[in-house]
């Protein structure tokens, strides 16, 4: 039998909260600008190179009331970014209604690997390979961000640029581990292929979270 909270937590009332924090978008489009992350815990997507993988098991975060949350978000930033984690892990409608009624902007990071729920301002998609994104996590996408681990992920780039809407913008980071050795191979691989843009992980650099 299920219990409250479990109940609570499917129809996105509570989620499994990881950790929060105030700081610089670091990556992709909005980068440079402040917001407010919120992350939340479960991920079964299984990338070898994730950089939050104490975030995977749900079970280690505690279920938090999305009033709770979004009553402390409110008090730091009108731009919140959901991530985690896999933030479609869970319903998420509940959360981004809640933060939308109080004149906040909703981001989110997410693979796209499973159904979209949720009312968002901006959508980044970074795809992977292991599970790929939904069809409509595709259409709904503001931009793409493709993480460069090794060669063959510039052909899974330009897969996953031909299914994203034409707006979409495209962008390429390399994976922390390997940036000595992909970062020049981005930078050739955007002057020869301009509609796409270089991101870095640019809270890494100014040691922040
Ligand atoms: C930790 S994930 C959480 C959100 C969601 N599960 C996802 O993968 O999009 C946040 C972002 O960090 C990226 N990321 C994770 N580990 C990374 C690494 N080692 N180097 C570069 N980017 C990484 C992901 O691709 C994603 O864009
Ligand atoms: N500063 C900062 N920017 C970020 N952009 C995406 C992040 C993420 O982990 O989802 C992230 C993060 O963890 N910190
Ligand atoms: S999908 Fe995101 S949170 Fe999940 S393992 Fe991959 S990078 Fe980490
Ligand atoms: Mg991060």
């Amino acid at each position: 039998m299920k219990t409250e909270v479990q109940k609570l937590v499917d129809s996105g009332k509570m989620l499994p909260l990881m950790e929060e924090f105030y700081t610089i978008q670091g990556e992709g489009f909005h980068k440079g600008t402040a917001a407010y992350f919120i992350r939340v815990g479960g991920c079964d997507v299984g990338c070898h190179w994730c950089d939050v993988k104490e975030s995977w098991n749900a079970a280690l975060h505690p279920p938090t009331a999305i009033e709770t949350i979004v009553e402390k978000a409110a008090q730091h930033s009108k731009i919140i970014v959901i991530t985690g984690g896999e933030p479609l892990t869970w319903d998420m409608g509940p959360l981004t209604e809640m933060l939308k009624a109080r004149g906040m902007q909703t981001h989110i990071e997410t693979s796209g690997a499973y159904k979209l729920s949720g009312i968002w301002d901006w959508i980044c998609l970074s795809p992977k390979k292991m599970k790929l994104p939904t069809e409509e996590v595709y259409r709904q996408a503001n931009e793409l961000k493709v993480i460069v681990f090794n060669k063959d992920d510039f052909r899974f780039a330009e897969e996953q640029a031909a299914r994203v809407g034409k707006d979409c913008i495209l962008y390429l980071q390399p994976e922390w581990s390997k940036r000595e050795k992909m970062s020049p191979l981005i930078v050739d691989y955007v002057m020869q292929n301009p509609q796409w843009k270089v991101s870095l992980q640019t809270h890494k650099y100014l040691n922040i979270p």
